[in-house]
């Protein structure tokens, strides 16, 4: 596996990664050159400065991991990612701290004009009278975002004695009763607070969020801090309410262009950085030694583990599964999997609705990621792409296909079970049913056949008419190829005098097994199924 590490990330992540893979640390890669180089990748690891775009990851042609370290993944197209099948993976707490303590820095620091004396002094002008700052005691600080950062901050302004608000519209009413916060509206926070500080991701909703209008809404003499992202303020916005005295100071973290870091000289101009009240700290909301070791030990084990097929942890493109759930999971998995690879090997008339049943013990966990595993064996046959857990979902939804999730409680005959049914563009619908004995995995029901049997890599499905000397003659046929029978299950019909037999073989069945299998009389439909496991 190679690994190539655009961004500085901690000597101890790197140890990490060297054991496990071969790396390439490339810290000051230019964007050609790693468009040039990325198709040699497994994986890339970047901070908030690499641009993962969808033109990188379509050049990416190895790559399976993308490994952000950090927190927000704006820098990353998840979507394009998720379509071509990679994970990405991050570290959304490693730095969470230090983003908060800077926040806490900033607001101090604009509070009391802390750098612009620095600088005064430092240029030999000691006129203290300019720098008189406001307390943050006993003022109204705004949250907008209560997350994780949002909800650090408020726990540490609290301490100041500062009345603490917030806005997060997505945060039940008990989250800001834990932290003794009050809910308020954007409108209410606009319009009261001393202070703001952002703590929103980067969406499409919250770009520019704070404007012209909002700006217009706030007390004269605000001051506000963004160690969030940059652009969710909209910066002219911010640059004239600045200029009229709305705003009384800015603490930026992170500004909508932000300059290339380490290094020294550029051409790099935002008029925000001119104005004296104006406090810029280089998108170092990170950067602490404590939060980087933390997150370069933390990505370097992540990234190792998805390439090594574990789909736990902080993975940002699939449904969230801790380590001990996946195990549990694995062989209802691959039970999934197996059912789903099924169909289309059996069947050719187009699907409009993929339905996955849990029923007893299973339907009580987190069986998301078990509805990719079967969606993923149910797309297998037909994609010509690699279609992986990541992207079957989309590729599902892009071919029309419905996707429902249903769960009973109640248990029937089997303390766990996985229904799958699927249902054609003429409404007919194929069902099979399948339970786990530990590690084993059965198919218990197979097309309106009760049946027990373990899905193989070569298995060999017949429908036939319920006569003696059939399983000879299939004996025969599989013999003149050089095929062994592994094992053999038969499943009459009364009903109508057929029978299902079910055949696991040494080899793959080449067509033209199949082929004779289907000329003979007492045979109704033969088909060879490959790959179940
Ligand atoms: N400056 C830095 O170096 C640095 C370091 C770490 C994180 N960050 C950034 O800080 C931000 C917050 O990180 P976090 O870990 O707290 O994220 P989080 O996901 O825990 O919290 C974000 C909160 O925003 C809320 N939210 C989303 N859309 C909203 C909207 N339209 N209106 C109101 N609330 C909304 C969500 O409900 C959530 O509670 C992210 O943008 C992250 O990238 C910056
Ligand atoms: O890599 C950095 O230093 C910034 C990281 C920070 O913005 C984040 O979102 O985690």
């Amino acid at each position: 596996m190679k690994i190539i590490v655009t961004e500085k990330i901690s000597e101890s992540g790197i140890e990490y990664l060297k054991k496990h893979a071969e790396v390439d640390v490339k810290t000051n890669i230019s964007r050609e050159e790693l468009l040039g180089i990325i198709k040699n990748y497994d994986a890339i690891i970047v901070r908030s400065a690499t641009k993962v775009d969808r033109e990188l990851i379509e050049k990416g042609e190895k790559l399976k991991v993308i490994g952000r370290a950090g927190n927000g993944v704006d820098n990353i197209d998840v979507s394009s990612a998720t379509e071509k099948g990679i994970l990405v993976v991050n570290t959304p707490t490693g730095n969470i701290v230090a983003a908060a303590e800077l926040t806490v820095g900033l607001m101090l620091a604009i509070a009391r004009n802390i750098p612009q004396a620095y600088h005064a002094g430092l240029n030999g002008d000691f006129r203290r009278d300019k720098f008189k700052g406001v307390e943050l005691n006993g003022k109204t600080v705004g949250i907008i975002g209560f997350g994780r950062i949002g909800s650090l901050v408020a726990a540490r302004l609290a301490a100041f004695n500062m009345r603490v608000i917030a806005y997060d519209p997505y945060m039940p009413d008990s989250r800001f009763e834990k932290y003794g916060v009050e809910k308020v509206t954007l409108d209410e926070l606009l319009q009261q607070s001393d202070f703001i500080t952002i703590h929103l991701p980067k969406t499409e909703e919250t770009k520019k969020m704070i404007g012209e209008k909002e700006f217009k809404k706030m007390k004269k003499g605000v001051r506000i801090v963004n160690a969030a992202r940059g652009g969710i303020i909209d910066e002219k916005a911010l640059y004239n309410a600045i200029k009229e005295g709305i705003v009384a100071a800015a603490g930026l973290d992170v500004l909508e262009v932000e300059p290339k870091y380490n290094v020294e000289r550029q051409d790099f101009h935002n008029p925000l950085l001119e104005l004296p009240n104006v406090v810029f700290t280089l998108h170092l909301g990170a950067s602490t030694y404590e939060a980087q070791e933390n997150i370069g030990i933390s990505i370097a084990q992540e990234v190792i583990s998805a390439l090594n097929g574990n789909l736990y942890g902080n993975i940002v493109n699939l449904p969230g599964v801790k380590s001990d759930e996946f195990s549990q999971l694995k062989p209802y998995m691959r039970l999934a999997e197996a059912m789903g690879a099924l169909y289309y090997q059996i069947n050719e008339t187009p699907v409009r609705l993929v339905e996955v049943i849990y029923r007893g013990e299973i339907s009580r966990t987190n069986t998301e990621i078990v509805t990719l595993y079967a969606l993923k064996g149910f797309l297998k046959p037909v994609l010509e792409e690699d279609v992986s857990v990541v992207n079957a979902k989309l590729r599902a939804k892009e071919m029309g296909i419905e996707i429902v999730e249903g769960k009973i409680e109640e248990i029937d005959h089997y303390s766990s079970l996985i229904i799958l049914k699927i249902t054609d563009t003429h409404g007919k619908t194929t069902q099979f049913a399948g339970t786990t004995y530990g590690e084993e995995i059965r198919i218990v029901e197979y097309m309106d056949h009760k049946v027990n049997f373990e899905p193989t890599e070569n298995m060999l499905f017949v429908k036939n008419k319920d006569v003696p000397g059939v399983i000879g003659h299939i004996g025969n046929v599989l013999g003149d190829f050089g095929i062994n029978i592994s094992t053999m299950q038969v499943s009459p019909n009364k009903n109508d005098g057929t029978a299902l037999m079910i055949v696991s073989t040494d080899k793959e069945i080449p067509d033209e097994a199949v082929e004779s299998l289907n000329k003979l009389n007492s045979i109704i439909k033969a088909r060879a199924v490959k790959g179940l496991i």
